[in-house]
């Protein structure tokens, strides 16, 4: 196939380029000063090791910890050694293949009609139905795990709307395009007579009644008799028994490829398809997993497009250009046919002014994943990315294979007149429980199963199969989605990554099996993630034993009068303080800064550490993975509180139950501490000189760390404080192992 307009080879002018970050000296000088600290500290520890025996066992558990740390602290340098920085060249990508653009699968997920409502997913639909890029070219399909009907009715309703959506979006180049996030961010505009005025009030209104009749039915909970009769797909649920229980549910709501598929301007639509795969109660259904790995068949036989942009239903398009901007990338003639997918990061919409939760990911975002991008591949991260088809379905990189592929119109395997219903027959069969049975679907094909984070474990296996990925981070973010919006969520969700990222790290450790097939940057950096889990003991350590230890009077550092200090304060202080810089350089506050601190915090001892006993008791073989949805909506009073950025508790969690058994464990000995800052029991010795100096600043930390939650014990009346049952167990919880310190 001969593209049109390509360049002869010498003018060949790439379609992205990379960069170098800023301020690496500084960073590297900072880093290369604390190994040297660490190094001092190492050395204090084993010269000073105590000679009673309960002191030395308490010294060495400190040392593990702190051996720990800095192994991990070496991972966290090597992954941020040499950040990459992206940028892309759409209009030379128009040039040279504007007529040959390769068409575009998008496959949205969604699992729940309550926790992730059909208004939220048909706005992710229509944002992506009207990405500028040519719509015969583009089809999404919706898979929903939910099997739900008000889901169905809700994509019904978002296919009718797409008529005027789209034509609206293209005249007035709309950002961004799902019509909820343009009509709240948008004002009206003020000059009433214009054809842009009377259009903007028009499809207003068509949005906001849509959006009427859609929750409407929501609340309800049932499809009325009236709109059952709008659509031969309703009927499906007439054999539907539960969500857990159902044949598959295939309806082609537009068929992009047929005539009569044109908007209220008469240009072509994108097709758009609803997708329930079939679940029976015998068959395990792999979470999202298992939902892509059916999409990826059903689409091969309807579209087949070589490229798939996969995102969660609550993840927006705010770019219409992403596509092509992702193409810079994948088309690229040079560096192109190595990539396997392009990665953008997470961003969410719903934050609020400090980020109590520390949801943003901005280290995450604004620095891990480029350190990853110099290494030759950001991890996959389930929502936001551009996949080749080949590689996503178990190809392995082979540098002779052709870009062409990319060009070519796989579409010309369906035959036109294939009429839609015939084709959702055939279809059904792709996305029936037992089509995996005996197939390498979910081992070697499509995405993997059996793990909580299939998307790390996909993006690793591909990184394994020999391709490259690339971080793509431009100024506006490509997507918005919806972060966790009280402590608990955002808790457990730390816990399901943790603990499918350790099992990553268990069944594929990119030490051994990334071994000649991802570069040793690779492997550290993905190391990062995937030690979260056991990171939890070191911490549970460092937060408890010195503290108790105090209690106990034995002393753990040094005096602060003696020069052996210098490591420890410049490690824990300068670190502090650097990373303060950095959250601010990278447009934080410190208030944020400081929910950031707090968060690293709890989720370290507890949802890291639930997340390394999961994996323990699965090795033991006691259970399964399980994937706890993350909630998109929560009630009114929940919002209100999060809006005015007070943490959520409200109800009784073993997670909870921790972090209130840490916070008054270091409130109960910090008053103890005192007492042994001021009565000193040798009056010759002077404060500097006290040996429990660090370790009563370091229990001041922590108390000052937990003040919202000493807050939510004892002074909030609201809804969302701690309840009492939690506050007395973890009393009397603390109180044990203060009166345990105190006697042994
Ligand atoms: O059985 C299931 C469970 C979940 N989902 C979908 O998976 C997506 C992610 O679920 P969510 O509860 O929002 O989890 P998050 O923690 O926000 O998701 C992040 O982490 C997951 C892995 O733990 C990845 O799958 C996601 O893409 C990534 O955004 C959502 O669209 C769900 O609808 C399904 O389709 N089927
Ligand atoms: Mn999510």
């Amino acid at each position: 196939m001969v593209r049109e307009g390509v360049m002869a080879k010498d003018d060949y002018l790439p379609l992205f380029e990379t960069k170098s970050g800023k301020g690496l000296v500084s960073f590297r000088l900072f880093a290369a000063s604390t190994f040297a600290a660490v190094c001092v500290i190492f050395v204090y520890r084993i010269s000073h090791m105590p000679s009673s025996n309960k002191e030395r066992w308490a010294w060495i558990g400190l040392f593990l910890s702190e051996l720990w740390f800095a192994f991990y602290n070496v991972i966290s340098v090597v992954l941020r050694w040499n950040p990459a920085y992206r940028n892309t060249f759409k209009h030379r990508l128009s040039l040279r293949y504007e007529k040959v653009l390769p068409g575009i699968d998008i496959f949205v997920c969604t699992a729940d009609p309550t926790v992730e409502p059909p208004i939220m997913v048909i706005n992710t639909v229509l944002s992506v139905m009207s990405y500028d890029y040519p719509p015969e070219k583009l089809s999404v399909y919706l898979s929903d795990d939910g099997g739900s009907d008000l889901t169905f009715y809700a994509m019904l309703e978002a296919s009718r709307f797409a008529n005027q959506w789209l034509p609206f979006c293209r005249k007035f180049k709309v950002v961004p395009r799902s019509p909820e996030a343009y009509f709240r961010t948008t004002p009206e505009p003020h000059d009433n007579n214009t054809i842009m005025a009377q259009k903007w009030t028009s499809i207003k209104k068509l949005y906001e009644d849509m959006k009427t009749r859609i929750e409407s039915t929501t609340k309800t909970g049932r499809i009325s008799e009236e709109i059952r009769k709008e659509h031969k797909g309703f009927l499906e649920w007439d054999f539907v028994s539960s969500r857990r229980d159902h044949q598959t549910i295939l309806q082609i709501l537009i068929d992009g490829r047929h005539a009569k598929a044109v908007d209220s301007e008469g240009q072509p639509l994108p097709s758009l398809v609803y997708l329930a795969r079939e679940k029976r109660p015998q068959y395990h259904h792999n979470f999202k997993a298992g939902a892509m790995n059916a999409l990826l068949r059903v689409s091969s036989r309807i579209s087949n497009a070589p490229i798939i942009l996969n995102v969660d239903c609550d993840m927006y398009s705010n770019d219409s250009e992403s596509v092509r901007d992702a193409l810079c990338f994948l088309l690229d003639e040079e560096k192109g046919r190595e990539i396997a997918f392009v990665q953008f990061p997470q961003v969410f919409d719903n934050l609020t002014k400090n980020d109590v939760y520390s949801s943003s990911l901005r280290i995450l975002s604004k620095v891990d994943l480029h350190g990853f991008d110099r290494y030759g591949g950001p991890c996959y991260i389930g929502s936001g990315c551009f996949h080749k088809r080949e590689s996503l379905c178990g190809k392995k990189y082979n540098d002779k294979a052709c870009q062409e592929d990319l060009m070519s119109n796989k579409l010309d395997i369906i035959k036109n007149e294939e009429d839609a219903q015939v084709l959702e027959g055939i279809c059904k069969v792709l996305a029936s429980c037992s089509y995996e049975e005996n197939t390498q679907w979910g081992k070697e094909m499509g995405l993997k199963y059996g793990c909580p984070v299939e998307d790390i474990l996909t993006g690793l296996s591909i990184h394994y199969r020999g391709w490259k990925s690339v971080y793509f981070n431009p100024e506006r973010p490509g997507f918005l989605g919806v972060a966790p919006v009280t402590l608990l969520q955002s808790l457990v969700q730390f816990k399901r990554w943790s603990e499918g990222d350790f099992e990553v790290f268990l069944t594929h450790c990119p030490f051994l099996y990334g071994h000649n097939k991802i570069s040793l940057g690779l492997q550290f950096s993905y190391c990062m993630y995937l030690l979260w889990a056991p990171t939890s003991l070191a911490s549970l350590y460092y937060v408890t034993v010195p503290s108790l230890c105090l209690l106990r009077g034995i002393s753990l550092f040094p005096q602060v009068l003696n020069p052996w200090v210098i490591p420890f304060v410049y490690v824990f202080f300068g670190n502090f303080a650097y990373s303060l810089v950095e959250f601010i350089h990278l447009g934080g506050t410190c208030t944020e800064w400081l929910n950031d601190t707090r968060m690293w915090v709890y989720r370290r001892t507890t949802s890291f550490l639930f997340g390394f006993c999961d994996n323990i008791i699965k090795l033991l073989g006691f259970s399964k993975s399980a994937f706890a949805i993350t909630a998109k909506v929560v009630d009114e009073d929940v919002s209100e509180r999060y809006e005015q950025e007070l943490m959520e508790f409200g109800t009784t969690s073993p997670l909870f139950t921790i972090l209130a058994t840490l916070a008054l464990l270091n409130a109960f000995v910090l008053v103890g501490g005192i007492k042994r800052l001021l009565i000193l029991e040798d009056p010759n010795i002077n404060l500097g000189q006290n040996p429990f100096n660090m370790q009563i600043i370091l229990c001041g930390l922590l108390v000052f760390i937990n003040l919202p939650l000493y807050q939510a014990f004892f002074l909030r009346k609201d809804k969302g404080r701690m309840p009492s049952s939690v506050t007395n167990r973890s009393i009397a919880f603390a109180l044990a192992a203060c009166l345990a310190a105190l006697q042994y």
